[in-house]
């Protein structure tokens, strides 16, 4: 099922997400429909505040291309536990700040530990654009955008047409 997408600026996008402690039937359909409605988007992440829901959940498929296999993960509670002293540097997107891209510069590979669908424990290492999304994801949880890496007068340039768009979009029902 789709899910709605909230858009910047929105309170429930700068609320740190509380830890899932119980793997349940309901969460496990909230991932479902989240990628869902990731892959509707289209999108190559999506984090739970994106939906509303303050829970630690992110889902991601990085395979770019129509040959790649789709590859989607859905993380409970992912922490990164090391990242490279190297960084890289992603023109980003973001499915909540809608036509906007600028360049963020992260930690070019990162090892991340997470529960997974299974409730088991799981420790991989990224890098390239799935080191960046899931970056970008996590961020989500603690409240982050990716403009707030840019500069004040950016961003508030990005806010002020996101909140024409918010109103546009409710113009026209
Ligand atoms: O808002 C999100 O978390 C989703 C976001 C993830 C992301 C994209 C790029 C760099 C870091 C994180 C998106 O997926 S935006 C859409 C996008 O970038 C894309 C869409 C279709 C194909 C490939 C990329
Ligand atoms: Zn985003």
């Amino acid at each position: 099922m789709k899910l709605p997408i909230l858009i910047h600026p929105d309170p429930r996008l700068k609320k740190v997400a509380t830890p899932v402690d119980d793997l349940s039937d309901s969460l496990r359909t909230l991932a479902d429909n989240m990628l869902t409605t990731m892959y509707e988007a289209p999108g190559i992440g999506l984090a739970a505040p994106q939906v509303g829901i303050g829970k630690r959940l992110i889902v991601l498929d990085c395979e770019k291309g129509d040959d790649a296999a789709p590859r989607p993960l859905a993380m409970f509670n992912p922490v990164v536990v090391a990242s490279s002293d190297e960084t890289s540097t992603y023109d980003e997107g973001c499915l909540s700040i809608p036509d906007v891209y600028a360049d963020v510069t992260r930690p070019e590979a990162v090892t991340v530990r997470w529960m997974d669908l299974n409730g088991a424990e799981q420790e991989e290492t990224f890098d390239g654009l799935w080191a960046t999304c899931v970056q970008h994801e996590i961020d989500h949880l603690e409240g982050k955008l990716f403009i707030d890496y840019l500069s004040g007068l950016k961003r508030q340039l990005i806010t002020r047409k996101m909140v024409k768009l918010k109103r546009d979009r409710a113009r026209e029902g």
